[in-house]
């Protein structure tokens, strides 16, 4: 979702009057690498230099950002973001007590199957770009709205003309049609579904969610997972949203790069995950403890006890229509213990790590130059002004 095809043409760009730069490359001992009067040349397409603006090198065009914060553009992690129809009723109707179940999932299926390509494709487009609009570089798409062959399919296909992260949730919920059928809707999404999602994917996910009948159970999840690994795509979990449950016990048994919601965690998941924090990251959705009116997990106390985390929206049509990583931080501030410092980095390196990527999410030579900026002096002001859109992606 980067806009670098341009600037790649224009040669080097300096950027400069950075007042507060957070490379978020670990050279600090809280690792946010902050710098002050700090420039950077991109040239195409990654970052060619790092330093004190005095001592920048010439280059063919400058940007001087006036004292303005700039930091690594935020990588979304988890989004769901091919999907059509509206759950506005759904929202409100669980403001006034109903319960999350996962129910509604078939609500937007039954929109996005009706959907046209070109619609869809407009839809997706449009989050997108609301998304680079607040500051997001990356972001990984999940299909999970189509739940055919040929859906799910198409899914990908219009998410891999935004991300590399594309991921095959083929196994979000168990279709109507398949309701009295589970193994049959198994040996679709590990047969055939599989089959032509995995040309369009870099992953596959699973909602393992024993207090949802819509959702799966571990052994289910399982067999999803195995079979994705052997199509050659890496492992993302739904895991822990709704209640205690094996999510997290499965992704770190399957090495899974990351197991998301992480709602309800026991102490032996918190072990768990802890044992695995090189490979398994816990990521974490704040947007949907607010929406779902759900308790916050304690990210603080995750990072404390040496858990790998990471911050996302998860945006989508029932449990958080937000597609705000500032929106993320400031709750992840607010509600989950963590410093703007530590809720940055996690929406920034932490999300990066759970696409086992080292390219992004931090400003260092040799990074792709995805850069957001502030109209701020400092990255505190993605949380002290929460709700304010001080942040956007820069076009370079
Ligand atoms: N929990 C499963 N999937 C989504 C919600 C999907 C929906 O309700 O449409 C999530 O991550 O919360
Ligand atoms: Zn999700």
């Amino acid at each position: 979702m980067s806009a670098t095809t341009d600037s790649q043409e224009l040669g080097s760009t300096l950027v400069t009057g950075i007042g507060e730069l957070v490379t978020c490359d670990g050279s600090t001992p809280d690792g946010l690498g902050l710098r002050h009067d700090a420039a950077v040349v991109v040239e195409a397409g990654l970052i060619a230099w790092v330093g004190p603006a005095a001592q920048a090198p010439a280059a063919d065009r400058v940007v001087d950002v006036d004292g303005r914060a700039v930091l690594p553009g935020f990588v979304d992690s988890h989004a769901h973001l091919v999907f059509a129809g509206d759950r506005g009723d759904e929202f409100a109707a669980r403001m006034a007590g109903t319960p999350y179940d996962g129910g509604g999932i078939g609500v937007s299926v039954a929109a996005t199957r009706a959907a046209s390509d070109d619609q869809l494709r407009a839809l997706v487009a449009a989050r997108v770009a609301e998304m680079r609009a607040q500051g997001t570089t990356t972001v990984e798409i999940k299909s999970g709205y189509g739940l055919t062959v040929a859906d799910e399919a198409r899914a990908l296909r219009i998410a891999r003309e935004h991300t590399p992260e594309t991921t095959f949730l083929g196994a979000h919920v168990v279709p109507p049609e398949h309701a009295g059928d589970r193994a049959a809707y198994l040996e679709l999404v590990t047969g055939p579904m599989l089959a032509a999602a995995a040309p369009h994917a870099k992953w596959v996910d699973v909602f393992c969610e024993p207090h949802s009948q819509h959702a799966f159970t571990e052994d289910e999840a399982r067999s999803v997972l195995v079979a994705g690994r052997q199509a050659g795509l890496g492992l993302r979990v739904h895991g822990n949203q709704l209640g205690h449950g094996p999510g997290v016990r499965l992704a770190v048994e399957l090495g899974a790069a990351s197991v998301d919601h992480c709602t309800f965690l026991s102490a032996a998941d918190i072990e768990a995950l802890v044992g695995a924090s090189d490979t398994t990251v816990a990521t974490l959705l704040p947007g949907v403890e607010f929406s779902t009116r759900s308790p916050y997990p304690d990210a603080a106390g995750l990072l404390r006890a040496g858990v790998s985390i990471a911050l996302a929206t998860d945006c989508n049509p029932g449990t958080c229509y937000s597609s705000s990583m500032p929106f993320v931080i400031a709750l992840a501030v607010r509600e989950m213990g963590l410093t703007p410092g530590e809720a940055v980095l996690a929406a920034t390196v932490g999300s990066a790590k759970s696409l086992r990527r080292n390219d992004i999410g931090r400003i260092e030579v040799g990074a792709r130059a995805d850069l957001t900026m502030l109209d701020a002096p400092s990255h505190v002001h993605l949380s002290y002004r929460a709700g304010v859109p001080i942040a956007r992606a820069l076009d370079l």
